[in-house]
């Protein structure tokens, strides 16, 4: 099984991006947190991209289908052309139904530099789909699609049978079956439920109030919603989750006021 282990990264002498992850792939997983909380970090080293500067991922399949952040759209060879390309260089046939199933609707002969925005992730995630791959990481796949080809991609997604990673901030990667939801929080992993950010959450909950100088600031830096009322936030948490998040307020500064039922 593909495993990411014991995973810390840290930019030159930055402080720590990823304190010590771990992540098993028994079944799509997607990933959730703040800008910056380093999300693409562990997508690029999942992705076998960037290396960690400890602890490592075993079971990485040979063909990675990666849709980076920033696709890079900014080339003079056609969408058709760099899918050929890539084919020919994974040593499959290319797939040019993908970019049909996805509804791209630009040139496929012309240079991708002319592409929409939307198109261009289109053909991004053309690239990362098709070929075959024995791992799909996907980081903010609905940035920039359509409404139809956003509905469309859960259901390419729920198709796969290899393990996935993807970032989502649309809420749309609830819809991906089975998926596991995780939250990057000060470098490390806490569960997530699934409907955290589209719907009501499972019952029992815990209501946690927390008192902060800048209680929108602590919610931020937890990369959770919560209410803001003067100085305290109010949150309600899945039990599991409850640990994990008081440690991050008091780490960041916070303190805690009440943990009971919701
Ligand atoms: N190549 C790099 N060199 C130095 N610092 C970096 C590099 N890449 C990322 N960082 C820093 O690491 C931290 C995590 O960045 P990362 O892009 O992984 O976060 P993210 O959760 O994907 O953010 P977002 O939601 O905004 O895309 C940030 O502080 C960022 O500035």
């Amino acid at each position: 099984m593909l495993r990411a282990e014991g995973i810390h990264k840290r930019y030159r002498r930055n402080p720590p991006v990823l304190a010590g992850v771990d992540l098993a792939f028994d079944g799509p997983v997607v990933l959730s947190g703040a800008n910056g909380s380093g999300k693409s970090t562990l997508l690029r080293i999942v992705a076998g991209c960037t290396s960690p500067t400890a602890g490592r991922v075993r079971g990485r399949p040979r063909v990675v289908g990666y849709l980076p952040d920033r696709f890079p759209a900014q080339l003079r060879m056609p969408a058709g052309v760099y899918l050929r390309h890539l084919a020919a260089i994974r040593g499959t046939a290319a797939e040019p139904e993908l970019l049909d199933a996805l509804g791209f609707a630009g040139p496929r002969e012309e240079a991708m530099a002319r592409l929409s925005k939307g198109n261009a992730q289109k053909v991004g995630l053309a690239q990362a789909l098709g070929g075959g791959p024995g791992l799909v990481v996907l980081d903010e796949p609905w940035a920039g699609l359509d409404r139809a080809a956003a509905d469309h991609l859960p259901v390419l997604l729920a198709h796969l049978d290899v393990p996935l990673l993807v970032t989502d901030h649309t809420g749309r990667a609830a819809r991906i079956p089975g998926a596991r939801h995780v939250r990057l929080v000060d470098g490390v992993l806490i569960p997530e439920p699934a409907d955290a950010d589209t719907g009501p959450l499972a019952a029992p909950a815990v209501a946690v109030v927390l008192r902060a100088v800048d209680p929108a600031a602590l919610l931020a830096e937890l990369g959770l919603r919560g209410r803001v009322d003067a100085d305290r936030a109010c949150l309600t948490l899945p039990p599991g989750e409850v640990d994990a998040v008081l440690l991050a307020a008091l780490r960041h500064g916070g303190s805690v006021v009440s943990v009971g039922p919701a």
